[in-house]
């Protein structure tokens, strides 16, 4: 049970008065990597957010690195997020600092004053999304994909328990996606658990995994069909 990193029983998640998702059961284990589908507006990114907190689990039990979704409160959020890694489609990086800057940003928000710590730290998730030689750019020098794998090193600052990834590869061309995706597999052959929201099916053919699936109102997991 304490391998567990996430999950969700019976609970309904709501866009305003809609209901977007209703009877989620599902979990995430230490060290999986688990994909989210769905056709366009059936909820992946409501779901995501409810994981990460910005949208309120309002019916429903929801635990996610030892935090209670249902009890979660403004102010926990920020402890939350530090043990979560978070990963954008449009990246979310600050345009107006080098990619070490964004790093360290990050670092000291979070409470780190240690400056070799964190230049150490800096060093190691850069080498760890093969970025090491590139942290004085700013990110407008960079590709989408060194961008996005930037935002994954970002992700990977405080040793999250989990990292959710919401369509990380939705603004980046297929050989470019393959990168990225390359990456966060290594990342999860590491030890990084991750859970990826996307609809690009042609990386699920190519890097089968436990798969769950957003339609009709429910969340299920789908058996991928072995050749
Ligand atoms: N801020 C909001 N207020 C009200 N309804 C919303 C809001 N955001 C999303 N919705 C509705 O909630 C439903 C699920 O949207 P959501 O963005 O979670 O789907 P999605 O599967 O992530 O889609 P996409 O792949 O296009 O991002 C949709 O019907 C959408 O219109």
């Amino acid at each position: 049970m304490s391998d567990t990193v996430l999950f969700l029983k019976d609970a309904s998640i709501f866009q305003g008065e809609n209901l977007v998702l209703s009877d989620v059961s599902v979990s995430v284990e230490k060290g999986e990597f688990v994909y989210l589908i769905g056709k366009t507006g059936t909820g992946k990114s409501s779901f995501m957010k409810t994981l990460y907190g910005d949208l309120p689990l309002q019916k429903g039990e929801g635990e996610i690195v030892g935090y209670d979704l249902a009890t979660l409160k403004e102010n926990d959020i920020p402890f939350l997020r530090r043990k979560l890694g978070v990963v954008f489609q449009d990246f979310k990086l600050l345009n107006d600092r080098t990619v070490h800057d964004n790093l360290n940003f990050v670092l000291t928000a979070t409470g780190w004053k240690d400056k070799p710590a964190i230049e150490s730290k800096i060093n190691e998730v850069l080498a760890k999304v093969g970025m090491k030689t590139k942290s004085f750019k700013y990110p407008y020098q960079l590709s989408g994909g060194e961008q996005q794998r930037v935002a994954i090193a970002r992700a990977l600052l405080n040793d999250p328990e989990l990292i959710l990834a919401d369509e990380p590869t939705g603004n980046l061309d297929p050989q470019t996606s393959v990168e990225v995706m390359e990456v966060l597999r290594e990342i999860n052959k590491n030890g990084n658990t991750i859970l990826m929201a996307t609809h690009d099916y042609a990386l699920l053919l190519k890097y089968p995994s436990k798969t769950l699936k957003c339609d009709e109102n429910q969340i299920f997991e789908v058996v991928q069909k072995t050749v």
